[in-house]
């Protein structure tokens, strides 16, 4: 077993060998998957992983604009799509200046596993640019956008391929996104998500992915009679899904202590209420300031620089702010410190070294590609009503989202459920996630 593993990462390696985020990623699927394929025959010699892991297709692109000095700009823009066998490719665009072919196919990958566990017929993409949207003024990003799109069109579709947002894009870009599709192609459809709700988009998708991610984390404490009421919880990042999984946590009476952004986390004792959260909304998404500004408006509170918050004390943290954010030893601590639950909002946040420390101590654990699966699900549900020319409301959509992440919970338990009764959710994902898209696979041929 030990010898297939290693066999297969080796070959991966030769191929990659310049794409350490991919490499991680493949081998945290590989040393769960691998094991359970030798053990069912209709797997077995099928090369089915080896086919998963080499995107369907990687596009890179030139993306020239013009900045507000009228200097021309040059980024790289790109799309990995990287598995169709369950449904049109599905998955976010980030623009930020360390966005690479390595990064991009890390997400890509856990993308289509993820998008398979939400049960609805998405296959999985990722892409974006190395484009920096800090210190951009809105006609600098319109313009970026307009060039980014103005090539990215002639692989998307409905019925292709449908990004949506991931860090660096918001509804912002989406909407600049959108227009440039629309006047190319001359048609209104649904070829993004994340859209404004006057022009197509869903209600809950901008909180989908934070919610979805305190969901699932409320479903794991379940499993010990727990809950989220008079826990203290710590968050990293201040953006999309780190806003709405304070909001979430709020609303089930826990009490919040940190949010970060790259320059460093803030902590308060007296725990970021709502308001406090609205100021944070306004500061990151209007004034597009840095978290160092909470602690002028709340002088009560600290800012502590260049760190990440996981040395302060908590019984629940979740990290949403990007991968490898939480390494081994920010593990221990959080682990001497009585944390007894993790769940991940970003993609990849803990190192392999940490999600080995959380399952060593046994505490529960969720990997990205289940709990923070209620954004690309929401997505999946805007697509349903962008087909039905319908709306559901913010209870219905809601609703859905509970209902999906709560069928995440049970698939992880299924295919996670280990003898002593541990559950391990990074075994039960990538299988339950693996299934329903190497069936299709077999079922369509090598294609
Ligand atoms: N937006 C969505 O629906 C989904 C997002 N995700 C993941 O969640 C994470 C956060 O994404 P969003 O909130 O959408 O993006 P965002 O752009 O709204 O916020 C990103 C946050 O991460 C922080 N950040 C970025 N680089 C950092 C660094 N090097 N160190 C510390 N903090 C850093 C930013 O300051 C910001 O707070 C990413 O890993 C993304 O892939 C996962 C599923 C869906
Ligand atoms: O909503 C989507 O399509 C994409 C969300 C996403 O990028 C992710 O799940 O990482």
């Amino acid at each position: 077993m030990k010898h297939n593993i290693e066999a297969f990462l080796n070959q991966v390696k030769q191929r990659n060998s310049h794409e350490p985020e991919f490499l991680q990623a493949v081998e945290e699927v590989a040393e769960t998957v691998i094991p359970y394929i030798l053990e069912h025959d209709i797997y077995r010699g099928k090369n089915i992983l080896t086919r998963m892991v080499e995107p369907e297709r990687l596009i890179s692109f030139r993306v020239s604009w013009v900045d507000d000095q009228g200097k021309i700009q040059v980024n790289r823009g790109y799309r990995v799509q990287m598995n169709s066998a369950i449904g049109p490719y599905k998955g976010g665009l980030r623009f930020h200046p360390t966005v690479n072919a390595s990064i991009l196919k890390f997400l890509a990958f856990e993308q289509v596993f993820k998008n398979s566990l939400t049960t609805l017929p998405m296959g999985g993409g990722k892409g974006g640019s190395d484009f920096d949207p800090k210190g951009k003024s809105d006609n600098e990003i319109m313009r970026f956008c307009h060039a980014f799109m103005s090539e990215l069109f002639r692989h998307i579709g409905p019925n292709t391929d449908v990004p949506a947002g991931d860090i660096g894009v918001g509804g912002r870009e989406i909407g600049f996104l959108f227009g440039m599709y629309k006047k190319i192609k001359n048609e209104f459809t649904g070829v993004l998500t994340g859209k404004g709700m006057s022009w197509g988009g869903s209600l809950i998708r901008p909180e989908a992915t934070g919610y979805g991610t305190v969901y699932f984390a409320e479903k794991m404490l379940n499993t010990k009679g727990d809950d989220f009421k008079d826990k203290n919880v710590v968050v990293s990042g201040s953006g999309n899904v780190a806003q709405y999984a304070v909001e979430k946590s709020l609303q089930l009476g826990a009490k919040v202590l940190t949010m970060s952004d790259s320059s460093g986390y803030i902590y308060d004792a007296d725990g970021i209420d709502s308001d406090k959260l609205a100021f944070v909304m306004e500061l990151k998404n209007v004034k597009r300031g840095r978290i160092h500004e909470y602690v002028v408006k709340y002088p009560n509170a600290e800012f502590v620089e260049g760190k990440t918050p996981w040395g302060v004390s908590c019984e629940i943290a979740l990290p949403c702010a990007t991968q490898n954010e939480l390494n081994e030893a920010d593990a221990n601590t959080l682990l001497n410190n009585g944390c007894i639950c993790v769940s991940e909002g970003a993609n990849m946040p803990s190192t392999k070294e940490a999600i080995t420390a959380f399952h060593r101590a046994k505490i529960l654990f969720a990997p990205g590609k289940a709990s923070n699966a209620g954004g690309v699900a929401t997505s999946g549900l805007e697509m349903t009503q962008n087909s039905l020319r319908f709306n559901w409301t913010r209870e219905e959509v809601d609703n859905k989202l509970k209902e999906i992440m709560c069928n995440i919970h049970d698939s992880c338990i299924k295919y996670g459920k280990e003898e002593d009764g541990y559950i391990d959710y990074v075994k039960g994902a990538n299988i339950a996630g693996f299934v329903k898209v190497a069936d299709a696979m077999l079922a369509q041929g090598v294609v």
